[in-house]
């Protein structure tokens, strides 16, 4: 049997991450007049997500998707095919009406704990070098774009074996990081 696909930037291995790593550009998939983001600097929490909302190229059952400062991202070409794909997300996502690529989301709520922070996917770049996948986040999550829940646990089990822990949610790291912010917010711990 051949191995289960997660994402094409994964299957077979990732290049790691190149030292004092300067950023690139992200071009979306249209022949003509693509949408260009380009980025300072490295991306950082790069992940694989299950959830329905982040992008997924054909066919992939994972998206890979990593932050940046949201200053060191900006749109450079054909920002006009932009459109915020669902207005109400905590991430906005600005999609190409072309093509329907995801190009960022951003976090417009500043007492969001990941305010700041844009979210990109660096396969949409063909610079080498950016900070590869650490964890898979939202694996449950699927199920929810039809995935046989027969599967999960050959899924989690290739996941493992590409290095890429399965979380249900994010990894307990940045889990931890979201519940302290909020135990600051509402003054259960001294900020
Ligand atoms: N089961 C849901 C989960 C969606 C979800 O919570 N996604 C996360 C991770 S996206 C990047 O890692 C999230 O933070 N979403 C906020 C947002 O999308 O605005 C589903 O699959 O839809
Ligand atoms: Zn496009
Ligand atoms: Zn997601």
């Amino acid at each position: 049997m051949s191995a289960i696909s997660i994402h094409p930037s994964v299957d077979h291995g990732w290049k790691p991450a190149a030292p004092n790593f300067g950023g690139g550009t992200l071009t979306c998939k249209c022949a003509q007049n693509p949408v260009v983001v380009t980025i300072k600097g490295q991306s950082a929490h790069n992940h694989v997500c299950g959830c329905t909302k982040c992008w997924k190229p054909q066919g992939a059952q994972f998206a890979m998707i990593a932050v940046v400062p949201r200053e060191n991202l900006q749109v450079t070409e054909n920002a006009d095919k932009l459109a915020v794909v669902d207005p109400s997300a905590a991430i906005q996502r600005h999609a190409c009406k072309g093509c329907g690529v995801h190009m960022y989301g951003r976090i417009e709520n500043a007492k969001h704990p990941l305010y700041g922070l844009d979210f990109i996917h660096t396969e949409l770049s063909q610079e080498t070098g950016w900070s590869p996948p650490e964890f898979a986040a939202f694996v449950s999550s699927i199920i929810e774009s039809g995935a046989d829940p027969a599967n999960q646990g050959a899924v989690r089990s290739r996941l493992k074996e590409l290095g890429l822990e399965p979380y249900d949610c994010l990894s307990p790291p940045l889990m931890d990081f979201l519940a302290t912010q909020a135990a600051k917010a509402s003054g259960v711990l001294r900020a």
